[in-house]
């Protein structure tokens, strides 16, 4: 059968408005309307062609990615679009570039700890790109540990500026995207020194190469970290290096709206709380996790497709063999990363309107939801990142070996969505920030403090602790308030068990240090919940068109179910359910992969990914793989020649002088 009519088939089944799912996807029909447009504009300019990038050098790379964030910012210009439209632009365009750091970081970083006066300076010339930025922290020695951080900016003030310094090897700035080859500028985190006396990291804005030839300033060694994992990928960024020999900058550039130095270099704190910090982490991080869903649903869209047009085994006298997408066991790891992609997609949008909610409260000077805020947003992030990287490698090995392929798009998808694991903080240290939350939340318990927000439900401890799942069949399990119970207990019972186990050291620090395993799977345990709590929520409103919330209620239950099955020991040995009721899941999870079967087509369809952004022969909407990919491997430059460079070198030697005229 032809993959079009295969695909056209699978379409027709869906049980659902597909255009009005696009619209739950995006959020809004505006959104739904940008989108779609932005994608669009993208995928037809032929300047964003991203063929060919396997088998770039890492300069042709480099230099092709440089000309197409250049073309961007002409466009986006040019166009007027929105922040909004220019934000989903740069989305679109696939590919890692200064555009990215330069607005994710080193904006940000000015309007959130830059004075008035620094803002008037800096973002004008920011804001039109006169000047590119970026954002370097993390050094050689020191990431996660940013107390460690070794780079000094000592005052001195003889000459009213900041002398640069990096003492020892490790204390060179070693990753900063955007900082090898391209940023003029960058906000520098340096240990501050004044009279002597160490007031540990701050945040600067250096200039780091002449805005005339780019050569780098005196004092400024600078250049690439080389190249990172898999071909094309990350490989597009200049992450680079840096370090300062005594490099004196003006005192005004010390970002000082959280504390500063005066002109005698006497240091001062400012009645503005460090708290405010949260603020911006919590918008980079809400970004982060909204990302997480469109790099999980770019994965499935490609592995559900492909799933659909691949048949193997279990043809009958000659008829068609088994859509793949029709085995249980491809369903059984397919699907709940669908379920994954709408439910991130779901508390994506929950943490933006968490952001905006932070935002006022920090406006009226109310701080009393940010720790909450701050560790929620920490814990999402890890957990729905980690999610999605082992999702992508999930939906590689579905795709089986033209899985493999770069032209299936999952390699390249894989290799440059992990370090999100990593960078913004590396997953394990975020969710230890969590648990740190949870044990505090836990020990005020008793004092009477109800406890708010996220962890409202560890105030309904003394039911939670002690209930039982009252599950008794299998459809109970699409109950909404038994599905939370049975997450609300096990991550409280998580807790609790982990802080009974703290209070038997003497030493708290030494104990956290010795819990930190089972610390860390509290922490997910209590983000699960958030999530799943998200995705009920979002059923309880009005939802539109013919069987959209019917689809949502399933990948709902789906996700919620799965999550029991993968961490059955969890809720078996904190005796939040039983193996009964662990087996009643297992038979309701396999209902609803039936139930969403005829769906799953459609149900990527929604996410409205063009053939360009997905970049992928296995992903095409219609579906006409075997075709590409021998048009793909065609064009790979090995069969530019029949015989290939190096053949009388190193193959014919082998042949014996009398067998070569032979035909054997
Ligand atoms: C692609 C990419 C882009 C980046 N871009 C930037 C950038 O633009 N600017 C910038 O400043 N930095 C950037 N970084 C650096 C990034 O922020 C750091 O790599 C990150 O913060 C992790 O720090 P680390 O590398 O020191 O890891 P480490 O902290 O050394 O982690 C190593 C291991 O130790 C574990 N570990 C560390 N501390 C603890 C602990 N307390 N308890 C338990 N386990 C622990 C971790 O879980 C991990 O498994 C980037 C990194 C990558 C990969």
């Amino acid at each position: 059968m032809e993959g079009d009519d295969n695909l056209a088939h699978e379409r027709n089944k869906a049980e659902f408005d597909v255009n009005e799912m696009k619209i739950v996807w995006a959020g809004s029909r505006q959104a739904f309307e940008v989108s779609n447009r932005m994608s669009r504009l993208v995928a037809s300019d032929p300047v964003f062609d991203k063929s060919n990038r396997a088998v770039m050098t890492r300069k042709e790379l480099f230099k092709n990615t440089l000309r197409k964030s250049a073309h961007a910012w002409k466009l986006i210009n040019e166009l007027c679009l929105s922040d909004e439209e220019s934000t989903i632009f740069k989305y679109f365009m696939d590919q890692p570039g200064f555009l990215d750091l330069h607005w994710r970081m080193f904006v940000p970083a000015i309007k959130g700890q830059g004075t008035e006066e620094q803002k008037q300076k800096w973002l004008p010339l920011a804001n039109k790109m006169q000047i590119i930025g970026c954002y370097a922290q993390t050094e050689l020695g020191h990431g996660s540990n940013v107390q460690g951080l070794e780079t000094t900016a000592t005052f001195n003030p003889q000459t009213d500026q900041f002398i640069l310094h990096s003492p020892t090897q490790t204390s060179s700035k070693w990753w900063p995207g955007g900082l090898g080859k391209v940023s003029t500028h960058a906000v520098v985190y340096a240990r501050l020194i004044t009279n002597g006396k160490d007031h540990g990291v701050h945040g600067f804005i250096v200039q780091l190469r002449n805005l005339d030839d780019h050569s780098p300033l005196p004092g400024i060694t600078i250049g690439d970290i080389g190249v990172k994992f898999g071909n094309g990928a990350y490989n597009s960024m200049d992450n680079g290096f840096l370090m300062f020999d005594k490099f004196c900058i003006p005192r005004d550039q010390m970002l000082m709206r959280l504390s500063k130095v005066t002109r005698e270099g006497k240091y001062v704190p400012s009645d503005v709380p460090r708290q405010l910090m949260y603020g911006t982490m919590v918008s980079v991080r809400q970004t982060i996790v909204s990302n997480a869903s469109v790099a999980m649903a770019r994965a499935v869209c490609i592995a559900t497709r492909y799933s659909a047009v691949r048949r193997q085994f279990g043809s009958q006298n000659g008829g068609v063999e088994t859509q793949v997408i029709d085995y249980k066991t491809q369903q059984n790891r397919l699907f709940p990363l669908l379920a994954s992609a709408y439910a991130f997609r779901f508390v994506g949008e929950w943490l933006k309107w968490l952001y905006t909610d932070v935002t006022q409260r920090l406006e009226a000077s109310d701080f009393a939801t940010l720790p909450e805020a701050h560790a929620c947003t920490a814990g999402l992030k890890s957990m729905t990142t980690s999610a999605t990287s082992d999702g992508i490698e999930e939906c590689r090995k579905l795709c089986g070996g033209h899985g493999y392929l770069w032209c299936s798009g999952l390699p390249e998808l894989f290799a440059v969505y992990v370090p999100a694991c990593t960078y913004e903080g590396d997953n394990v240290v975020l969710q230890l920030q969590v648990a740190r939350f949870l044990m505090k939340t836990v020990a005020q318990l008793s004092s009477g403090n109800a406890p708010a927000g996220t962890t409202a439900y560890m105030g309904r401890a003394k039911h939670l602790l002690q209930c039982r799942s009252s599950i008794q069949k299998a459809e109970d399990w699409l109950n909404p308030a038994m599905v939370l119970e049975a997450f609300e207990a096990r991550a409280l019972r998580m807790a609790v068990s982990c802080a009974n186990n703290l209070k038997k050291f003497e030493n708290q620090e030494q104990g956290f240090s010795e819990l930190l395993a089972d610390l860390v799977e509290a922490g997910i345990a209590h983000c699960q919940l958030i999530v799943v709590s998200k995705f009920i929520a979002k059923l309880e409103r009005d939802i539109k068109g013919k069987g959209v919330k019917n689809q949502l209620k399933n990948l709902c239950y789906i996700y919620a179910l799965h999550l029991i099955h993968k961490h059955l020991g969890d809720f078996l040995s904190t005796n939040t359910i039983t193996p009964e009721q662990a087996s009643l899941a297992n038979n309701q999870l396999r209902s609803l992969y039936s139930q969403l079967r005829p769906n799953a087509v459609a149900l990527v369809d929604a996410f409205d990914y063009t053939d360009h952004y997905l970049g992928s022969v296995l992903g095409r909407y219609d579906g006409n793989v075997y075709p590409k990919l021998f048009e793909e491997a065609l064009k790979d430059p090995l069969n530019d020649s029949v015989v290939p460079d190096g053949y009388h070198e190193y193959i014919r030697p082998f042949i014996k002088q009398d067998l070569r005229s032979a035909r054997l």
